[in-house]
C-alpha cells in the first residue's frame, strides 16, 4: 500500500457556482475564439463506444431503466463513426465539432460568458487540460441535445459550445492559446487552476498578454463536476465488465438535486478524495501519492513504453499472473476460509523477485508487468475509494482525473472493488470529461483570485 493522508482540512469556498436553473436568455450576441483546424492532433478523448452508440440509461436515484433516445455526439453525418484524429471546432462552425463539447445551458449566469471568448486551464502535475467556448452559428440537429432541445435553444439559432483539449507541454498550450485566441486584449482574463496557476504564472501572463484569475484546485473540481452533473445528462456512467458490448456501460443521469451527497476520488498524478455535500459545502477527507504518475513512472521504469498510451496497450494485452502472486500460488487452490479466490493476486509483482536466483532467468514480459502495475495501482485506489464512502455513509462514488482514460481494465478493478468491499451498497460511477473537472470548475468560477 502507498503512502496515503488523510488532512481533513475544511475548505471555505468563496462564493457558488452559477445557477443552473435559471431561465432563457434570447438574442445574445457573440464573440468566440477563432481557431485553426490545423492545430489539433490530440487523440480522442473520450470512449468511442460511449460516444457513438445508444447505451441503456438508468436513473441513478430511481434505478428505473429508460432507453438512450439520443446519440451523444451531433449527427453530423460523422457521428455515429467515432473520430480517430478528433480537430477542434472552428470559432464559429456550421458542422458540430469532432471533439467532446458540452453545450453550454441558456441562463442568466452564463450570459457573460457568451458575449467574449472565455478560457479557462488546468495546470496538473502531469498534463494541462483547456476549456473553451465556441460557437455554432447553425441549429444543432434535434438529435444532438439529448431531448433537451428547449433548455439549449437560442432564439437567433446560435449554440455556444464548451470545448475540451489537452497538453503535455506548456509551450504547445501558450502556442494554441496564442493561434486561437485572436480575440484578446490586453488585460483580458484567462481562468486557472491547479499548481501550475502558481507554478507559471508569470511565463502565461508574459506570453500571452493576459492576466491571470485563480481558483483553488478543489473548488474547480467541485465546480466542474455540479455542472457535468448537472448539465449534461449523459455524463457519468457505470462500467459492467461482464456485460456484452455496449451493454457495458449503463448511463447514470441524476436529478439535480439529488446530486448530493458523493465521494469524488480524483486520480491525477497523486489522488484526492473530497466528500462533497453541496456545490459549496465539501472536504478533502484525504489522498494519496499512489495515483497515475505512478503508473506512468514505473510503467516508464520497467518497460520499454514510451508514453502512456502505449504503457495502458502494454497493459491491456498483458497477463499479470505471470509476474503476481496468485492465492493459488501460495495455497496451491483458494482459501477458503477467507472466502479469497484461487486467482486473486496476493503479492502484486511478487513473481518478479529475483534475489537468490541466476540472472539468467527469462525476463518477464513488459505486456505483464504493465498489466499487473495497472490492477496494482487501481485496487488499491478502489479500496481507499470503498474506506472513504463507508466512513462518510456514502452511496456513489464519482471517478475523475485523466488516470481513468475510460480504460477497460481500470474501471473494471475500481468497480469490482467498490462493489465486492461494499456489497453492492455503494456504486462506482465514471465520467465522460473525467480529466476536465478543474478546468471546467475554473470556466466556471466567478470568484477566482486575481493574480497581475
Ligand atoms: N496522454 C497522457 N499523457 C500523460 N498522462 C496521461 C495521459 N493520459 C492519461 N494520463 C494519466 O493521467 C494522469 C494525469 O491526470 P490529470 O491530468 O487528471 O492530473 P494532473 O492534473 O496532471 O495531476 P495533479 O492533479 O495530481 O496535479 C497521468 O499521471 C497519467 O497517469
Ligand atoms: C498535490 C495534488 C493536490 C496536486 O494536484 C495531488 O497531486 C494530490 O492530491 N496528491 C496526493 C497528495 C496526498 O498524499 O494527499
Amino acid at each position: 500500500m502507498g503512502h496515503t493522508s488523510t488532512s481533513s482540512r475544511r475548505i471555505s469556498p468563496r462564493g457558488s457556482p452559477p445557477n443552473l436553473r435559471r431561465p432563457l436568455i434570447k438574442n445574445r450576441k457573440i464573440s468566440v475564439l477563432k481557431e485553426k483546424r490545423a492545430v489539433a492532433t490530440e487523440e480522442p478523448v473520450m470512449d468511442d463506444l460511449l460516444l457513438s452508440s445508444k447505451l441503456k440509461r438508468v436513473d441513478s436515484a430511481t434505478g428505473s431503466v429508460s432507453p438512450r433516445t439520443a446519440s451523444a455526439l451531433p449527427a453530423d453525418g460523422t457521428s455515429t463513426a467515432p473520430p480517430t484524429v478528433p480537430v477542434p471546432p472552428p470559432a464559429t462552425t456550421k458542422k458540430a465539432p469532432k471533439t467532446p463539447y458540452v453545450i453550454l445551458p441558456a441562463c442568466d449566469a452564463f450570459n457573460k460568458f457568451t458575449k467574449t471568448s472565455r478560457v479557462a486551464v488546468d495546470i496538473g502535475g502531469t498534463l494541462i487540460k483547456v476549456v473553451y467556448s465556441s460557437v455554432m452559428d447553425e441549429e444543432l440537429p434535434e438529435e444532438s441535445l439529448n431531448g433537451h432541445t428547449q433548455k439549449y435553444a437560442y432564439e437567433d439559432g446560435k449554440r455556444v459550445l464548451v470545448n475540451f483539449k489537452k497538453f503535455t507541454d506548456l509551450d504547445r498550450f501558450i502556442n494554441f492559446l496564442r493561434e486561437v485566441w485572436t480575440d484578446r486584449q490586453p488585460g483580458d482574463v484567462i481562468h486557472c487552476t491547479g499548481g501550475g496557476s502558481y507554478k507559471y504564472s508569470e511565463i502565461i501572463m508574459k506570453e500571452l498578454g493576459v492576466r491571470l484569475q485563480r481558483t483553488d484546485e478543489m473548488r474547480s473540481l467541485i465546480f466542474g463536476v455540479n455542472f457535468l452533473l448537472s448539465t449534461n445528462v449523459d455524463e457519468s456512467f457505470t462500467y459492467h465488465h461482464d456485460a456484452i458490448g455496449r451493454n457495458k456501460f449503463q448511463y447514470r443521469p441524476i436529478a439535480a438535486d439529488l446530486i448530493y451527497p458523493f465521494l469524488l476520488v480524483n486520480i491525477g498524478t497523486g489522488i484526492s478524495i473530497l466528500k462533497v455535500d453541496s456545490p459549496t459545502s465539501y472536504e478533502r477527507v484525504g489522498g494519496s501519492s499512489m495515483g497515475g504518475g505512478t503508473f506512468m513512472g514505473l510503467g516508464s521504469l520497467l518497460t520499454p513504453a514510451q508514453n502512456f498510451d502505449e504503457l495502458l496497450d502494454m497493459a491491456n494485452r498483458g497477463d499479470h499472473r505471470n509476474v503476481d502472486k496468485l492465492v493459488c500460488d501460495i495455497y496451491g487452490g483458494a482459501y477458503d476460509e477467507l472466502n479469497l479466490k484461487a486467482d486473486l493476486i496476493a503479492g502484486s509483482m511478487a513473481k518478479c523477485n529475483r534475489f537468490g536466483e541466476t540472472p539468467q532467468k527469462q525476463p518477464h514480459k513488459p505486456e505483464d508487468i504493465a498489466k499487473s502495475l495497472l490492477l496494482m495501482v487501481s485496487n488499491n485506489i478502489g479500496q481507499m475509494a470503498y474506506l472513504y464512502g463507508t466512513r462518510y455513509n456514502l452511496k456513489r462514488i464519482y471517478f475523475g482525473g485523466y488516470f481513468i482514460r475510460q480504460d477497460p481494465i481500470t474501471m473494471r478493478t475500481l468497480s469490482f472493488a467498490i462493489n465486492y468491499w461494499s456489497r453492492g451498497e455503494i456504486e462506482a460511477l465514471y465520467l465522460k470529461h473525467e480529466g476536465y473537472l478543474g478546468a471546467m470548475g475554473s470556466f466556471l468560477d466567478e470568484d477566482g483570485k486575481m493574480d497581475e
